[in-house]
This record gives structure tokens, C-alpha cells and sequence, in this order.
């Protein structure tokens, strides 16, 4: 398999990459390059510079793109999603680098350290034009408690600084515990006398920041932005910060990198810097060592540590949960095989001791199998609910959890506009995957290898018929179940093959009397 690196990422990770794959680093590719040998990969690796568009996703044959880094706006995820694409990104890595970076700018434009850096540069000896402003006793706002946001409000109480943060998904109690007050934006961007940004860039979050939401500010206000150029729109910015409202502000982000045509940057009240939040020894090593880890897992079908756009399961779940989402993919699999119609609603139900965990990895697994009898795209663990959710289908999980000590059972239940089937199965001791019922016929079959499942009346000799078919066609029966529903009443055969069923003996087997329908099953 082969890997490109195409932006510049710590050789410690490409070392990693190597070890196991191909890899060629080629670095300041325009989209219309990479679109031209993208087809020839199976992984992407990129920082932030390379974006990494529909139009290149489109064109590759690509299994996983990883990002070494945190923020992945910078790759459509959708489109990735959509082509069953998993994306990993490397989120923890640079986290100290971006905080200690955030605290620089802040102290930075605080004691306006660069322009007077400059002044004595050439030559000024002027202690008057530099008088800045002290942290302590001040208020901090935070936007965005994550992983840097948090970072940056411990660093800050210890600078002596009150911390009011916005954040719409941390749990208030939680952090109100270590001094940091939580409030709504408006009363963060009301009360601030500095304010520092931490959220990643999505649909919400653009332009967050805009000319009515600097005018609520506080006059003076000092503005840091370390997350993403695009939080905050630049023309209000640009404005406010020639006109005084804003003091200063301290960018790393710009919503156009590099911004060397951005007024923003020859404005005297602007620190700025070129996206160095990361930009630490040991971040990129972090980073690249992180991101490399995931692509190898990746590549080799193992669970990865940092999907984007995959469900996550603990490694401590993932060897409780594993035989259940191959059997699930395999239940999925067979319905499709077996019946055709329009399906409207998936529903997965889940009993004994796989309640205890979270289903939804199995439940994704059970739609993968459903839909790759069915669509052109192939379906997987990244984009089933996606493509499922795209074709109208209900999703219901469901967990009846009387008895967690009892063995776990999962049932498939699909309705379609032809009716409503079903499909049940189980995973005994040592992780031995059984199906043990097809709509109402009760069987025990271990989904393996090949099968013919034939629908027919119970009579005398009809079993018989159907082995002496298979036997002149020199195909060999490695073992036989039968359910019925009736004593001579409608019944189901199971007969596991070790070769094929050619088309031409699946119509004689049809033909047979009494035999209403035969499928070829392939697990
Ligand atoms: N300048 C640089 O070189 C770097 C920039 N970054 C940027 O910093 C961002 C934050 O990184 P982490 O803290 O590691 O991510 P994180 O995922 O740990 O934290 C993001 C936080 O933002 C919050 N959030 C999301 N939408 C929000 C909204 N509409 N309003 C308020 N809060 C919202 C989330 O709840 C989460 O707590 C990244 O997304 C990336 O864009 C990250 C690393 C380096
Ligand atoms: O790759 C870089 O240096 C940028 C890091 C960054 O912006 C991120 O991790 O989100």
C-alpha cells in the first residue's frame, strides 16, 4: 500500500509510516497536481496546507486521509464521509504547543512586545509609545473549553486572571470546580477585558465573531485568536481596531493563508504570526508520531485511536464487542441476499450481556451489510449511517436489558414495502457466531463460507431431492439445518456448501416441487 505525505510533517512520523509502507513526501502541491497521482494512494497525510477537496477526494482511491494536527477543516469531511473514507485526525499532540503559543500573543499584545522590539531595532530608545496593561485582576473570556481552551484558562488562573468561558457542550459544574465561571457569549464578550478564541471552525462557529458582537464588547478590549481564521470576520475586525473599540488583537489564523494581501496584518495595533500555534519541536513530533500510529491501524483494518468521522469504541469494549459486529455485518448481509424491496426502517434490538455496552459500532455493522448487496458505493464502517440516513432509512436501536448475565443476542428487524423480515443471531462462549432464526423458522447456523437457503412445503423426500441436485453438480453439502413452521407446513433448508451454486442448478433446484424459492448465500 502507499501513503503521501503531502505537507511538511516530522520525519519521526514518516520513519513510522516507512517501516510498514510506501511513502513519498512531495510537498506545495496546487489541487489540479493532486488530483493527477491522488488515484495512485491509500493514504493521505496532510497539516493544514494542503486542502483537501470533493474534487480530490472524488478522484481517489483513498482509504483513510489523516491530518497531523487538530483542526480538519481543512479536508471536506462530508465528501470523505460519503465515499467511506475514514479521516483521523491528531488532537492531542499540539495542544500544550497552541496554549503556550495563545499565552505568548496575549502577553505579547498586552506589553505591545513586538512593535517595541522593532522601535529599538531601529534604533529608537522610546519607553513612552510602549506602555501596555497587566493581566492580573483582569478577565479573561474563553471561547471554546476543549482541550487548548481549558489549557489556556488553567495558565491564565495562574497568571492571576479571572476566566469566563462559552462553551455550549462542557458540563458547567465540572469546570465551575476549577475556578473557570461558565456563561453565555454574550456575558463572556460583555465582561472581558481580553478575549481568546478555541473553537474549531464549522457552519456555526464562522463568523461567530461579527461587527454587532464587537460592538457589545467592552471598549479596549484585546482581542487573541489561535483556533481559526473565520471565527471572526476580518472587515468588522479591521474596522473596530482602526477605530479603537478593539485595542489590539494577537492573530495566528487567518481565514486566507497566508494573508499577505490582509490589511489586517500592516495595521500597528495587529500582533501577527503565520499559524504557529504548533509550531513546536515537540508538537510536530507528537503530531506526526500520533497521526502515523492511526494510518498504519488503519490501513492494517485495526481500530484507530483518533477517527473523525467513525464511531469510537474503547480497546477495552472492542474485544467484548468485536464478533457481534461481524456477525451483525453478516446478518445485514444475508437479509439482502435473501429478499429484495424498497427498505424504510432498520431496527436493531439487542438483549443479554451485549446491553452493557455501546451497540452502536454493531448496529453500523449491521447496516453495512444490508446496503453493500445494494448500492454501487461501497458501504462501510465510515459511511453506512450516512448512506443509509441518505436513502430515507430509519435507524431504531434498542436495547432490552432484563437480563445482562445472559448470553447476548442481536435481532435485524427490516421493514420494506414488501412486509417485514427478520433475522436473529447470537454469540456463544469463545466467541462462536451463530444465526439462529430467519424470520420465524428457528435455525442454528454458523455464518461461514456458503450456503443455499431454500424456502419449500415440508413433504417426505424433498431434502433428498435437493442434496441429489447439489451431488449430480458435484457440489459438496458440508452440513444441513432445517425450520419449519408446521409439522408439512412451510419450512426453510440450510444447506452449507463448500463450492458455489451456479445459477443453472439454483433454477432446477427451483423447479423442484413444492420448493417456493432458493438463494445463494455467500458470508
Ligand atoms: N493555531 C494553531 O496552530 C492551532 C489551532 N488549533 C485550533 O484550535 C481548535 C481547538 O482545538 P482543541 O482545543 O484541541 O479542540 P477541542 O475539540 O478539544 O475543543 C474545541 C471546543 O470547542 C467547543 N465548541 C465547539 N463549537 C462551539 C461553539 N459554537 N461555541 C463554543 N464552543 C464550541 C467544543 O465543545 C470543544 O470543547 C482546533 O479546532 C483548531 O482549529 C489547534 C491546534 C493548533
Ligand atoms: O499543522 C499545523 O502546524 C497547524 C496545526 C493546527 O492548526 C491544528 O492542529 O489544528
Amino acid at each position: 500500500m502507499r501513503i503521501l505525505v503531502s505537507d511538511d510533517l516530522a520525519h519521526e512520523g514518516i520513519d513510522i509510516l516507512k517501516q510498514e509502507f510506501d511513502v513519498d513526501v512531495k510537498t506545495s502541491l496546487s489541487e489540479e497536481q493532486l488530483m493527477e497521482i491522488i488515484q495512485d494512494y491509500d493514504a493521505l497525510v496532510v497539516r493544514s496546507a494542503t486542502k483537501v477537496t470533493k474534487n480530490i477526494i472524488d478522484k481517489s482511491n483513498l482509504k483513510v486521509i489523516g491530518r497531523a494536527g487538530v483542526g480538519v477543516d481543512n479536508i471536506d469531511v462530508d465528501s470523505a464521509t460519503r465515499k467511506g473514507i475514514l479521516v483521523v485526525n491528531a488532537p492531542e499532540g499540539n495542544t500544550i504547543a497552541a496554549s503556550e503559543h495563545t499565552v505568548a500573543l496575549l502577553m505579547a499584545a498586552a506589553r505591545n512586545i513586538p512593535a517595541a522590539v522593532a522601535s529599538l531595532k531601529s534604533k529608537k530608545w522610546d519607553r513612552k509609545s510602549f506602555v501596555g496593561v497587566e493581566l492580573r485582576g483582569k478577565t479573561l473570556g474563553v471561547v471554546g473549553l476543549g482541550r487548548i481552551g481549558k489549557d489556556v484558562a488553567y495558565k491564565a488562573i495562574g497568571l492571576g486572571m479571572n476566566v469566563l468561558a462559552y462553551d455550549p457542550y462542557v458540563i458547567k459544574d465540572h469546570v465551575e470546580n476549577i475556578h473557570i465561571k461558565v456563561a453565555d457569549l454574550e456575558t463572556v464578550i460583555k465582561e472581558a477585558d481580553f478575549i481568546t478564541f478555541h473553537v474549531p471552525l464549522t457552519k456555526t462557529t464562522y463568523h461567530m465573531i461579527d461587527k454587532e458582537r464587537i460592538s457589545m464588547m467592552k471598549d479596549k478590549v484585546i482581542i487573541i485568536n489561535c483556533a481559526r481564521g473565520g471565527i471572526i470576520d476580518e472587515t468588522a475586525l479591521y474596522d473596530a481596531l482602526v477605530s479603537g473599540k478593539v485595542a489590539a488583537c494577537a492573530l495566528d489564523v487567518f481565514e486566507h493563508e497566508p494573508p499577505l494581501e490582509s490589511p489586517l496584518i500592516d495595521l500597528p495595533n495587529v500582533i501577527a504570526t503565520p499559524h504557529l500555534g504548533a509550531s513546536t519541536a515537540e508538537a510536530q513530533v507528537n503530531v506526526a508520531v500520533d497521526v502515523a500510529k492511526d494510518i498504519i491501524r488503519a490501513l492494517k483494518g485495526e481500530m484507530v485511536k483518533n477517527p473523525v468521522n467513525m464511531i469510537t469504541v474503547r480497546p477495552e469494549e472492542y474485544n467484548e464487542i468485536k464478533p457481534f459486529i461481524e456477525l451483525a455485518e453478516k446478518m445485514g448481509s444475508l437479509y439482502t441476499q435473501l429478499k429484495n424491496g424498497r427498505i424504510s426502517e432498520v431496527e436493531m434490538i439487542y438483549t443479554g450481556k451485549i446491553t452493557r455496552f455501546d451497540v452502536k459500532p454493531i448496529t453500523t455493522a449491521g447496516i453495512k451489510g444490508i446496503l453493500t448487496n445494494i448500492l454501487e458505493i461501497p458501504a462501510n464502517l465510515v459511511n453506512a449511517y450516512f448512506l443509509a440516513k441518505e436513502r430515507g432509512i430509519k435507524i431504531i436501536e434498542k436495547k432490552i436489558s432484563k437480563d445482562q448475565d445472559a448470553p447476548g443476542n442481536v435481532i435485524l428487524k427490516i421493514t420494506t414495502d414488501k412486509g417485514v423480515g427478520s433475522v436473529s443471531g447470537t454469540v456463544f462462549e469463545k466467541n462462536e457466531q451463530r444465526i439462529i432464526a430467519v424470520d420465524d423458522y428457528k435455525i442454528d447456523l454458523i455464518p461461514k463460507g456458503y450456503a443455499l437457503m431454500s424456502f419449500h412445503r415440508d413433504r417426505p423426500g424433498i431434502v433428498g431431492e435437493v442434496g441429489n441436485l447439489l451431488g449430480r453438480n458435484d457440489i459438496n453439502i458440508a452440513y444441513m439445518q432445517l425450520g419449519r413452521k408446521s409439522f408439512r407446513g412451510e419450512a426453510l433448508m440450510v444447506l452449507g456448501t463448500d463450492e458455489e451454486i451456479p445459477e443453472n442448478v439454483l433454477d432446477e433446484i427451483k423447479k423442484i416441487k413444492d420448493v417456493s424459492d432458493a438463494v445463494f448465500i455467500k458470508f
